[in-house]
């Protein structure tokens, strides 16, 4: 069952640019100067329930313009979006219950507030019964690690804990859908780690299905089975993450020890030349000749330690990202 269908969808922002200096600025009162940004431009896709799908790209590539559509918080300059069986932008109660959204950059707590004010107010607004609420509330300030903390004004917590008390918000009402756009920034690697163990947790017992933006790809790895990636408004792949590197050559990376210094002007003959602190070495490799490769530097070095691995996903999608507009 799918839970967001998405065809053909476009958005372009009509907005006013400023000029620069007074006598510009003056005669723009009269004569503005309009101009429009296609920040997302005709993609299709659809999400099935459960899965746990990455949205990347790089910076002003689209990704927050399109969950903004898929949340109802933007209307669509064209195209059809479905979700759990709603038009996000009519904003219906009965839609607005079986979802949540959590942007990693704006806070939805009141900050000179507890947080448990809050939740008893997204209790009121959600029409949570009291039992569920408790139990909820509960488990997720237990799991998060933060029921010592639900009393305290939200502005004096960590950024971390504040997160985790956001985090705790989005899901009190049980949505059936989240849309997490970079849910772990600015926390320490130990919290990024908790919430991402969390979702995981509520992606095993709860059937969740998450929308996930994020720069950090530790966070991708640990959550994401697939990956959506957008570039200039546009999709341009969509499979599972396993097949993101494959989909880009397959490379792979020859990691060598060897008791003799190995010169890099030597090493280029055999693939390009990552890292190289003379007797250890790093070669990168197009994936269908690696073998080949490695059988010949067996014969011609004298190799102490040898290792093949895939190249980080960061490296995958530095390729997609620097690619003009082809789909792969
Ligand atoms: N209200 C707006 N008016 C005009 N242009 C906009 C508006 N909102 C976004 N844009 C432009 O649309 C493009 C896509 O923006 P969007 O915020 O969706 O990018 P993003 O992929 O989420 O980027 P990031 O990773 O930096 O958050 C950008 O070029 C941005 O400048």
């Amino acid at each position: 069952m799918n839970v967001i269908e998405v065809e053909g969808l476009c958005k372009t922002f009509k907005f006013y640019r400023k000029p620069q200096g007074l006598s510009a600025s003056l005669k723009n009162l009269w004569q503005r100067q309009v101009e429009y940004k296609e920040a997302v431009k005709d993609i299709s896709f659809n999400i099935e329930k459960g899965q746990v799908v990455a949205f990347l790209g790089a910076n002003g590539a689209g990704k927050t313009t399109t969950m903004k559509m898929l949340s109802g918080i933007l209307h669509p300059t064209g195209g059809k979006i479905e979700v759990l069986g709603h038009t996000p932008s009519e904003r219906e109660e009965q839609f607005k219950k079986r979802f949540s959204i959590l942007m990693g950059q704006k806070h939805q707590l009141w900050p000179d507030l507890p947080a448990i004010d809050s939740f008893t107010l997204c209790q009121r607004i959600y029409e949570i019964p009291t039992p569920l609420f408790k139990q909820r509330l509960a488990r997720l300030s237990e799991v998060l690690c933060v029921s010592h903390l639900l009393d305290i004004q939200v502005r004096r917590l960590s950024l971390g804990e504040r997160m985790k008390m956001e985090l705790i918000a989005a899901l009190l009402h049980g949505p059936e859908l989240l849309f997490l756009d970079e849910p772990t920034i600015g926390l320490d690697f130990l919290s990024q780690r908790a919430v991402m163990r969390f979702l995981q947790q509520l992606v095993r017992e709860d059937n969740i299905t998450i929308l996930l933006t994020s720069h950090n790809m530790a966070d991708i790895s640990a959550l994401c089975e697939r990956v959506l990636v957008i570039q200039n408004g546009q999709l341009v792949f969509d499979d599972d993450i396993t097949h993101l590197q494959n989909s880009l050559g397959g490379f792979r990376r020859i990691h060598i020890e060897s008791e003799s210094p190995l010169h890099s002007d030597y090493l280029g003959r055999y693939g390009k030349v990552i890292n190289n602190d003379i007797h250890r070495a790093e070669l990168e490799v197009d994936g269908g000749i690696a073998n080949r490769v490695l059988q010949q530097l067996l014969n011609d070095i004298m190799v102490k330690d040898v290792r093949v691995s895939t190249p980080p996903l960061e490296d995958s999608l530095e390729r997609l990202y620097t690619r003009r507009g082809q789909v792969v």
